[in-house]
């Protein structure tokens, strides 16, 4: 194990030298990554580039063979499981939404607040007002305050990727990894899209997966562009799209 002095970082999220290899393929090369709270961060870069190996390694379902993971300066990620990786406070949205379609929004925002994740005790749930309080709040930030009681399953592609991002919330993590939220959508959803994790990121720190440059290029932070499972360039939006190598690997002439 990398030993270090876990108080030389204040990072929320901090990689260092960090290597994965599936039966002697490198898919992860020596990455290091730094994420400062409060920071939201873009990840972008071809595909087989290690972003989802990336995310498998912070949420404790790959283990690296190599490197440094800490978490808010001091946790070693590397160490524990996904479980209790979660229970730290790092939420993670896959791709695809995995809403329960024939609950409603506001009983899917529940079941997320419930420890014991329970259909059954979420439908006899009558909650304290910290919580229904909680709920409201959620709701008005992901824009779904109006379509609380409708079942999830009724709502657009957009609708249920914001409400599993609402779920996310509703536990209130201190870093939030989201994969592809833009996968799918309409440019106005795009747009509310980038709106709302803006908004998440006030009081949040995030890791953004996305191939929708006008996305990214709309949120208007730090791009890191992984290639080869390494850091290929990192900078502003501008920096990262006009570096050459950045253009030959993933943007394209
Ligand atoms: N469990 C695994 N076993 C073997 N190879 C794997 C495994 N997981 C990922 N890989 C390989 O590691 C490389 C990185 O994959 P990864 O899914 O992290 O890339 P990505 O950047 O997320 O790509 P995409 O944009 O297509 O989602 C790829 O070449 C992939 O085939």
């Amino acid at each position: 194990m990398n030993v270090m002095d876990t108080r030389t970082t204040s990072a929320m999220l901090y990689l260092d030298g960090v290597h994965v290899s599936f039966d002697g393929f490198h898919a992860i090369n020596n990455l290091s990554l730094t994420l400062e709270p409060g920071e939201m961060r873009a990840i972008i870069g071809p595909n087989g580039a290690g972003k989802t190996t990336m995310m498998d390694i912070i949420t404790g379902k790959t283990k690296p063979d190599e490197g440094t993971v800490l978490f808010d300066g001091v946790t070693d990620l590397t160490r524990l499981d996904e479980t209790r990786i979660a229970e730290l406070g790092i939420g993670r949205k896959f791709q695809k939404p995995t809403v329960f379609e024939s609950q409603t929004v506001q009983d899917n925002l529940l079941l997320a607040l419930n420890v014991d994740h329970s259909v059954r005790g979420t439908l006899f749930w009558r909650g304290s007002k910290a919580e229904a309080e909680r709920i409201d709040k959620v709701l008005e930030t992901i824009r779904l305050t109006e379509a609380r009681n409708r079942l999830a399953g009724s709502l657009s592609h957009g609708q249920k990727q914001w409400l599993e991002i609402g779920m996310l919330l509703a536990q209130d993590p201190k870093l939030l990894l989201v994969d592809e939220p833009v996968a799918g959508m309409t440019d106005v959803e795009t747009h509310l899209t980038a709106e709302l994790l803006k908004e998440i990121n006030k009081t949040h720190t995030v890791m953004v997966v996305e191939h929708d440059m006008t996305f990214v290029r709309e949120l208007g932070v730090k791009v890191t562009c992984l290639h080869e499972g390494t850091v290929l360039a990192e900078g502003t939006i501008d920096q990262v799209s006009s570096n050459e190598r950045v253009i030959e690997v993933y943007l394209g002439r």
